[in-house]
This record gives C-alpha cells, structure tokens and sequence, in this order.
C-alpha cells in the first residue's frame, strides 16, 4: 500500500501553537533508501553539495567529530530530521531552525522501522540529487538574508548499517529489537492505522537526537500526533533538545504539501483537499457557530466529505474519484485521545485520514502519479486554539 504538487500559501514563520507546513517531483523518484554519492563533490576534503559549504555526513562518527567544536564553542545546532523528498513545507522547517541557531543539519533518512510491512518502503520517493540541489539554492537564500542566524551546515544522510547496528530493525508489531515506544499516545489514531509507527519515529528520532545532540529539532504541525510523541519522547527521558513545531505548508488550495502527493495525479490531485475542506468546516462550526460538541464539529466534516464522495460516485467510472475515509478525530492536544466537547481552555486538535484508492479505467496517456498511482494515505489537521469564553 501507498500513501499520500505542491505550491505554496504565503508562508508564516510563527510557530504552531499547539503545545507543543514547492515543488514538485515529477523528477525521478529512485527507490532506495541510502542516497548515493553523486551530487555531491568528493575531493580531497570532506564530502559537500557541489558550490556550497554544506558537508554531507553520511555516518555516525562523522557527525560526532563535526559536531564537537560547535558544543566547545557554544554554537548552537539545530535538526531538521526528514526522509528527504524535499518540497517547500520541509523548506520552512529549515528558514525557521536558519532564523534561530547557527548551524542547521537536516537528516534525510527513509526510516525502514516506521514502514510497516505492506506500506509503501521500497516506492517512497529518493530524489536525492533534487534534494541536494534544492538545499543548495536554499542556503544561497538563506546567505541573502542578514536576519538569519545561520545556514545549512550539514545534511546527515546515514545507512541503515549505521542506524540499526544490531540489523535491519523489524517491521512486524511483535519484532524484536531495541525500540522506543510512546504510549498510549503512539496508539491511537495514526498509531492505530499504522501499529509500528510510532515505535518507528521515536526510535529513529532518539537515535538521531543522540547523534546530533541538537539544541533544538523542527518538526511540521502536517503530522500533529508524530509532534506529540516527540514532546513526550523528549519528556519522558530527559532529552536536552526544544521541540519546535512550524505550521503546515500549504498548496493554494489547501492541500497540505507531503512528499506522498506524487502518488497522486492529476485525477486524484484535484480531490485531494476534500480532507481539508471537511476539516475547515469543522473548524469554522466552533470558530463561528461557537459549538463546543464533538457530535456537532465531526458532524460538520463528516457532512462536507460524505457530500463529496457521492458527487465523486455520480460521475462515471472513468472520471471518478474513489476514497475511503479511515479516522475523523476532535481530540486533546496533549494526549490525542478523542474528547465529547472541547474545553475552550485548552483547545482541542481536529485531525483525519482518507484514502484515496487507485483511478478506475485510467485514459489513454493518463498521468496517474508516481508508481503508477497506488492507493495513497493523506493526514491533515487543525489546531482548535484555547479561547476564553
Ligand atoms: N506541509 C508541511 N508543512 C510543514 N511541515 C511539514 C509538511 N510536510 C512535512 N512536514 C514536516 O517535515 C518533516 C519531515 O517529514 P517527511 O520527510 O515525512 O515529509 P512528508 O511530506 O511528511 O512525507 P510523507 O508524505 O511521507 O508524510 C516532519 O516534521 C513533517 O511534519
Ligand atoms: C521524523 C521523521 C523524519 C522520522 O523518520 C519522519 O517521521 C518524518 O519525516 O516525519
Ligand atoms: N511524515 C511522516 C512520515 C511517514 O508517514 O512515514
């Protein structure tokens, strides 16, 4: 199974307010997860995207020789952990850690614990080559502008040899090795759909964490309960990073931008933000109607996607958009278990998941996405906000 072309929405760099979103890839997606060396300069000196100063550090014992002078000079360092495929949202996490910290690394890393066995591992897009050359017209930016901090210093592109010591690290609910778990809120809602997901993220985040050793890390709001488990992580053992969550990068109409949305084409891009548009409705009936009920805020969503699936089942076959919705959830922002009303004092976070399921009869010279257009997994979400009554 898959999952989930982005443009952009004029960008902000506040920061989300929970408690803590281009480009596309119509470019070759190759499928293996350790980048290669081309793209980069290999001279004499260590390893670099090619007219940049960014170092490509590719194991372990390269980033601790790196990072050590910048802890005995107090130089701060911030991480970007992201499984590459880079677009505009993974862009703004980067502006944000450049703004505030003096060195930025961004991890490009397609995680093989976090993939369950029939999730899409071996089709996830590597645009390695794209990837370099985008963080290298990123860090020309990022040199322009005199409010920054810092710039790209680093991009940290391990093996799975090097991540996983002990072996490539199991897939299976019941796998043994040494993992991280973060329950009971790695459990329910993405945790439920995906069940070693989470076990997936937070193991790899403490190792990259322990790698790095990053003052601060950047994650995106895009997948709000993959921020939670991260504040928890750090949390619940002692880890001395900030957890900073940026807003969601969106397309102009809406559709959060993720690296899945190359699986899409062109048919199912265009319904794609019907997960959004169920999920503004939401939010609008507790903004402007004040509603503070469960039944009445999903009900707003769940009507809007209902109404657009059978308009997409009306037309025929070959013009049609399936989808499966798995979850619409109105949960607490600290727990992401499912409340019957929203304590204005503390908000709440509307969130879901569809499925958008293969293109019946495709047409003659029909751009179906990436892998030939697989069944795709799309997130979104919405911070309900405190408010006082
Ligand atoms: N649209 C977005 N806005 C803000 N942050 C984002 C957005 N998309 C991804 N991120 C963040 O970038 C980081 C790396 O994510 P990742 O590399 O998995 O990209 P992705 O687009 O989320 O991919 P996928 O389609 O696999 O979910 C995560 O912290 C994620 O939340
Ligand atoms: C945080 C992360 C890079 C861990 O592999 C991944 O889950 C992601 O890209 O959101
Ligand atoms: N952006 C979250 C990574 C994943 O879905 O695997």
């Amino acid at each position: 199974e898959s999952f989930s072309s982005p443009q952009t929405r004029p960008q902000t760099t506040q920061r989300a307010t929970i408690p803590s979103s281009s480009r596309t890839m119509a470019s070759a997606c190759r499928t293996s997860s350790s980048p290669p060396s081309r793209g980069t300069t290999r001279t004499a000196g260590p390893e670099k995207i090619p007219s940049t100063s960014i170092r490509v550090l590719r194991s372990v014992e390269s980033v601790r020789r790196w990072r050590k002078p910048h802890l005995l000079d107090h130089r701060s360092v911030a991480l970007v952990p992201t499984m590459g495929a880079l677009h505009e949202g993974h862009l703004n996490l980067i502006r944000a850690a450049a703004k505030e910290n003096h060195h930025v690394v961004v991890s490009v890393y397609v995680n093989p614990a976090q993939f369950g066995i029939k999730e899409d591992l071996a089709s996830y897009p590597v645009t390695w080559e794209s990837d370099t050359a985008t963080l290298a017209r990123l860090d020309r930016e990022l040199a322009d502008d005199g409010a920054n901090l810092g710039r790209i210093s680093a991009v940290f592109a391990p093996t799975t040899a090097d991540m996983y010591p002990s072996g490539f690290p199991g897939q299976e609910v019941d796998s043994k090795g040494s993992f991280v778990t973060i329950t009971p809120v790695g459990e329910v809602l993405e945790g439920a759909s995906r069940p070693t997901f989470f076990r997936g993220v937070a193991t790899v985040c403490m190792k990259l964490f322990n790698i790095v050793q990053p003052e601060r890390v950047y994650f995106g709001q895009k997948d709000v309960q993959q921020t939670v488990v991260i504040r928890s992580l750090v949390r619940d053992f002692m880890l001395n990073t900030e957890v900073v969550v940026m807003p969601t990068t969106r397309a102009e109409d809406g559709l959060a931008l993720s690296s899945r949305n190359v699986y899409l084409g062109e048919r199912r891009r265009k319904v794609a933000t019907v997960l959004w548009k169920g999920l503004s409705k939401a939010e609008e009936a507790y903004l402007r109607d004040g509603t503070r009920e469960r039944k009445d805020i999903l009900g707003a969503a769940e009507e809007v996607v209902h109404g657009i699936l059978e308009a997409q089942m009306a037309l025929p076959p070959s013009e049609r958009v399936r989808f499966e919705v798995d979850y619409l959830s109105l949960a607490d922002p600290q727990t992401m278990q499912e409340i019957e009303v929203v304590d204005p004092a503390k908000g709440g976070i509307l969130s879901g998941a569809i499925r958008m399921l293969p293109v019946e009869e495709p047409q003659e010279g029909e751009d179906l996405g990436h892998s030939g257009g697989p069944a795709v997994r799309l997130i979104d979400n919405i911070i309900l906000a405190p408010r006082s009554e």
